[in-house]
């Protein structure tokens, strides 16, 4: 299963986790959020990381050509879009990004709400549910309505966010079936720090439910993730 950790901001600590475990790192390219990195951040944090940890850019309401800037100067491997962008917007990303990942978060409001998920799933790689809030576009620690999500199969890959941490992922993943799990503030000790120590126990955690014999599914952009 993929695990991303999201939100980090510092070099020793992206290798770090990445050693743990995870096989995406996110980095938030939106200036208004606690855990904004520059590019040269990014840069510096994705330097001695291994080419199969994927590098994931997390923005919100840019426009194309910024994107793309930053991808290209950051080396990242996926952009995660957390604003308003409609499927279009995500269309036209994919065309002019080829082999980048373009996943698209939905912060689910509602049943009726999440069923417009389905108009993005042909334009994008891989969607991801995230908790909603009036105020902020993400990291906010809440957990989504996992009963609701029992059912949710979309025709893409998916990844479950919002509030996960070590004490509650077990229970998450008991009722949801997601590709991969995303995780920012429930392993961290402030904004942009993380906590390596949640971050280990996190990986403890999956691994009691790894011995029940369930499948790594790998990202199909990775380098290294043909059979
Ligand atoms: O984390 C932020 O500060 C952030 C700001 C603006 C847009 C997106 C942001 N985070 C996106 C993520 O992928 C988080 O990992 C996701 O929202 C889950 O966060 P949490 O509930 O803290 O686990």
């Amino acid at each position: 299963m993929r695990v991303k950790i999201c939100g980090i901001t510092q070099p020793q600590q992206s290798v770090a986790i990445a050693n743990l475990g995870a096989t995406a790192l996110g980095f938030i390219c939106v200036s208004t959020s606690p855990r904004y990195v520059t590019t040269q951040q990014i840069r510096a944090a994705v330097a001695q990381l291994p080419p199969n940890i994927d590098r994931i850019g997390v923005f919100a309401n840019r426009t194309i050509a910024e994107i793309r800037q930053i991808v290209m100067d950051s080396e990242l491997t996926g952009v995660q879009l957390h604003g308003e962008e409609p499927p279009e917007f995500c269309s036209l990303l994919r065309q002019n990004l080829a082999s980048v990942e373009i996943i698209k978060a939905f912060r689910v409001r509602s049943l009726e709400h999440l069923a417009q998920a389905s108009n993005y799933t042909e334009h994008i790689d891989t969607l991801l549910l995230d908790a909603y809030h009036p105020q902020q576009l993400g990291g906010t620690g809440h957990t989504l309505d996992w009963q609701m999500l029992q059912q949710f199969q979309p025709s893409c890959p998916w990844l479950l966010a919002g509030g996960l941490s070590p004490d509650n992922v077990l229970a998450a993943l008991n009722q949801v079936k997601p590709d991969g799990i995303d995780l920012s503030s429930g392993v961290e000790l402030k904004p942009g720090d993380k906590d390596l120590d949640q971050v280990a126990l996190l990986f403890e955690k999956l691994a009691t439910r790894n011995q029940g014999g369930r499948l790594s599914l790998p990202n199909p952009h990775s380098p290294i993730s043909s059979p």
